[in-house]
């Protein structure tokens, strides 16, 4: 780390700290929420998306270009911002700039761009993200963009990208003003352990109260690995007890993952960043669930299941858990109780590649579509993308309504 990002790093905590100081000495006092200035409307968007995809187009494949001129135009003159950022800039580059490119295909669905940007302008206060960066990144998006699109380029794509920049930054940014919770959470780890090789099942305690709701899920870092924040979903219901427990499987080259699962264990602290997504549950719904797990995949879905039961416990639930071998299905006795205790909850474990293995076997995709109907049913799924997309494909042949299918994005 540079001595500038440290330094900018301390001033940060400093200002995080006043902030929550601030925060907790006005709980009692606050009689109504901060209001900041959002944008009413996007008059233009439909014309600006075509124009935007238009202009991604004039780029083809040169997209691992486009992100590494994006982030010379940022750093140049602007050193202090690499600070900002971990040292392996690339999943985060990519994570960045995707987002930037998603933009233009998230223009089709208003209400949900305005909450997904919400999120993330309440997720960017962890950050430390000012004004002034936003104004730093508009300008080196739409650099990047003009210098790989060459003679392609035109003032209209210009305009359309600034316009849907423009919209989205003050979306964000409203959304970072009104929000009054603390920009980052202190975790210290309750309990660990490791049900096989390299999963891991923590619970975590954190310095203020977390809310979320089941189903949603929050961004980690560790000690080890600063700035790299990487997802894991809340894998209970909220507790009274204000405990959080993750699953967490350590992958290759995973910094992240392998610190918390083999390095760290009860005493260790970590950060989290806010709640984020909307593949949750609402428990005034009466349709049958479907819940299809894949690994640690898992872990959204048991905060489902435990949600639905524990408010609506007569609805039906059936959840199909599925991992490779019967020593992955780590969780099995806590989810074997709840069945026990609550006749609506069919749970249906299986080993996908295990031939000893006494219940269903075979792929997760085909056991769904022999089973069913499924149109009925609200269904949630999460596990490996590559599940993700073909139980999507299934659900659809089998004449699911898009809007009944709950799951985080996915990457193709
Ligand atoms: N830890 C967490 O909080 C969360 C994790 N996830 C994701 O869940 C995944 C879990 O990974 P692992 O535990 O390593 O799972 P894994 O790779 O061991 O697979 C789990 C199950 O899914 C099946 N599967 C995998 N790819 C498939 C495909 N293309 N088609 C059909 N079936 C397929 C496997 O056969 C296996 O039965 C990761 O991608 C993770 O990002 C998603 C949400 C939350």
């Amino acid at each position: 780390m540079t001595d500038a990002s440290s330094d900018y790093e301390q001033l940060l905590a400093l200002h995080h700290a006043m902030q929550l100081r601030r925060s907790l000495r006005e709980e009692g006092r606050r009689t109504a929420p901060v209001t900041a200035r959002r944008p009413t409307g996007y008059p233009e968007r439909e014309g600006d998306q075509a124009l935007m995809v238009a202009s991604l187009e004039t780029i083809g494949s040169s997209a691992d270009e486009v992100v590494r001129s994006f982030y010379a135009q940022l750093f140049l003159g602007r050193p202090y911002l690499r600070g900002l950022f971990p040292a392996g800039l690339r999943a985060d580059g990519d994570r960045l700039f995707n987002a930037l490119i998603g933009l233009a295909e998230a223009l089709s669905d208003l209400p949900r761009l305005v909450e997904w940007l919400e999120q993330l302008g309440r997720d960017h206060r962890k950050y430390g993200i000012r004004p002034a960066h936003y104004d730093a990144v508009r300008q080196a998006l739409v650099g990047a963009l003009r210098e790989h699109a060459a003679a392609g380029w035109r003032p209209e794509y210009e305009q359309a990208w600034l316009r849907a920049y423009d919209f989205a930054a003050a979306v964000m940014q409203s959304a970072e003003a009104a929000s009054t919770d603390p920009p980052y959470w202190q975790g210290t780890i309750v309990a660990h352990h490791r049900p096989y090789l390299d999963i891991a099942v923590m619970k975590v305690r954190t310095d203020v109260a977390y809310r979320y709701r089941a189903g949603q899920y929050t961004t980690i870092e560790v000690p080890a690995v600063p700035r790299a924040w990487r997802p894991y979903s809340m894998a209970t219901a909220p507790r009274p007890d204000g405990v959080l427990e993750f699953h967490v499987r350590a992958i290759d080259l995973g910094q992240v993952s392998t610190a918390l699962v083999h390095d760290m264990g009860v005493g260790s602290t970590l950060r989290l960043g806010p709640p984020m997504g909307s593949a949750v549950i609402e428990t005034t719904g009466e349709r049958p669930l479907l819940v299809v797990a894949g690994g640690t995949g898992l872990a959204p879905c048991r905060a489902i299941v435990e949600q639905v039961l524990t408010t609506q416990p007569g609805r039906p639930v059936r959840l199909v858990f599925g991992a490779r071998q019967t020593q992955e299905l780590y969780n099995l006795p806590i989810l074997a109780q709840l069945a026990e205790r609550y006749p609506a909850f069919t749970l249906v474990p299986v080993a996908t590649d295990d031939p000893d293995f006494p219940g269903p076997r075979g792929a997760l995709p085909e056991l769904v579509a022999s089973t069913g109907p499924w149109h009925q049913h609200e269904v949630y799924l999460s596990g490996p993308p590559g599940l993700v997309h073909a139980l999507d494909r299934v659900l659809s042949r089998l004449q699911v309504p898009p809007e009944q299918i709950h799951h985080d994005p996915v990457p193709d």
